[in-house]
């Protein structure tokens, strides 16, 4: 069973119906909104009817429901409102963590837990650090969401599916994120030699203004993509893949880095993070990295001491 907690929220909703879809498990919607997530889980439970799938789906106002959860994934939280900075943010959605760290460990202490809801890096440290639980546990969303990204707008430029790029994003999800073209690889050829330089600053331009592009087209952020995201790295998971993905974890010596969320790749399977991947930076790729993980270092000390 699989809960999503914030599952009456777009991205909530979207993957319930992925996970649905391409049949991973059951699902339970948990959110605070009143009869959304029962709305929400009944127009699903029809969906999968259509689809002929027997997968249950049910939407709840309470945690006690996520009991029994292998993956919860969290997608709850508030969007920044006008005039409020973004500490205040930071702030309201690592208490609505921490209340959700609360009743996983309540009510599904070993349920491997995937957290979406921004900003994704500090999220997925107050979940770390509230659950005390191993890293290989408490995963960040987001590397989903920013090479594919790369791969769509490489592919465009080049002409080719985006399925035949390996892309690699690390660091820190948004602004500061550090895509890296030479390892990013068509059929073994680095993107650094298929494009020119002002075609690969342009994609990586693309790929960190993505989401704010989105955002600036239809007014909400994106909700498919990173739904997509989620659902591949929860199918991971419960069907043990040990695949290769890249995912926000805690860094601990990797890089020489310690105590950090970043995104890097790992390998997921049953146990979590059972693997985490060192790529091999050269020197100027090495800085671009420690700046991006200086930015993820200012973001963690900006969080209230509570939830360090
Ligand atoms: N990391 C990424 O790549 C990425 C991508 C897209 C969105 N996001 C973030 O994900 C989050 C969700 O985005 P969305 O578009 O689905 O927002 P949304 O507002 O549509 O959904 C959020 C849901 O969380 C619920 N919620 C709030 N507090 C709760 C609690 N304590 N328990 C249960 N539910 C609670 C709300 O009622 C709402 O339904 C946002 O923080 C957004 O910025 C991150």
């Amino acid at each position: 069973m699989i809960t999503v907690v914030g599952g009456a929220g777009k991205v909530g909703a979207t993957t319930g119906a992925f996970l649905l879809m391409r049949d991973v498990d059951d699902v339970v919607l948990i959110d605070i909104l009143k009869d959304k997530p029962q709305g929400e889980a009944l127009d699903l439970g029809h969906m999968a009817s259509a689809i002929g799938s027997s997968r249950k789906v049910i939407g709840s106002n309470d945690y006690k429901d996520m009991a029994g959860s292998d993956i919860v994934i969290i997608t709850a939280g508030f969007p920044r409102k006008a005039g409020q900075t973004r500490e205040e943010l930071l702030a309201i959605n690592a208490k609505v963590m921490a209340e959700v760290s609360d009743a996983i460990k309540e009510y599904a202490p070993k349920a491997k837990v995937l957290v979406l809801t921004n900003p994704s890096d500090a999220m997925t440290y107050v979940v770390y650090k509230r659950l005390k639980a191993p890293r290989s546990q408490v995963i960040g969303f987001s590397g989903l969401l920013d090479a594919p990204r790369l791969s769509y707008y490489a592919s465009q430029k080049l002409g080719i599916s985006p399925a035949s790029i390996l892309p690699i994003v690390l660091g820190m999800h948004g602004e500061n994120m550090f895509p890296v073209p030479r390892l990013s690889m068509v059929g073994g050829v680095p993107l650094s030699e298929l494009m020119t330089k002002d075609q690969i600053d342009d994609i990586v331009k693309k790929t960190v203004s993505a989401g704010a592009e989105v955002i600036k087209l239809r007014g909400y952020s994106s909700n498919w993509a990173p739904a997509a995201g989620l659902t591949l790295m929860a199918e991971a998971i419960k069907n043990d893949q040990k695949r290769a993905i890249i995912a926000s974890v805690i860094l601990q010596g990797e890089y020489g880095v310690n105590d950090v969320v970043a995104e890097v790749p790992v390998i997921l399977g049953k146990n979590g993070v059972e693997k985490v991947l060192e790529v091999p930076l050269n020197d100027e790729e090495r800085q671009g990295f420690m700046k991006s993980i200086d930015a993820v270092r200012a973001l963690l000390n900006s969080l209230p001491p509570e939830y360090k």
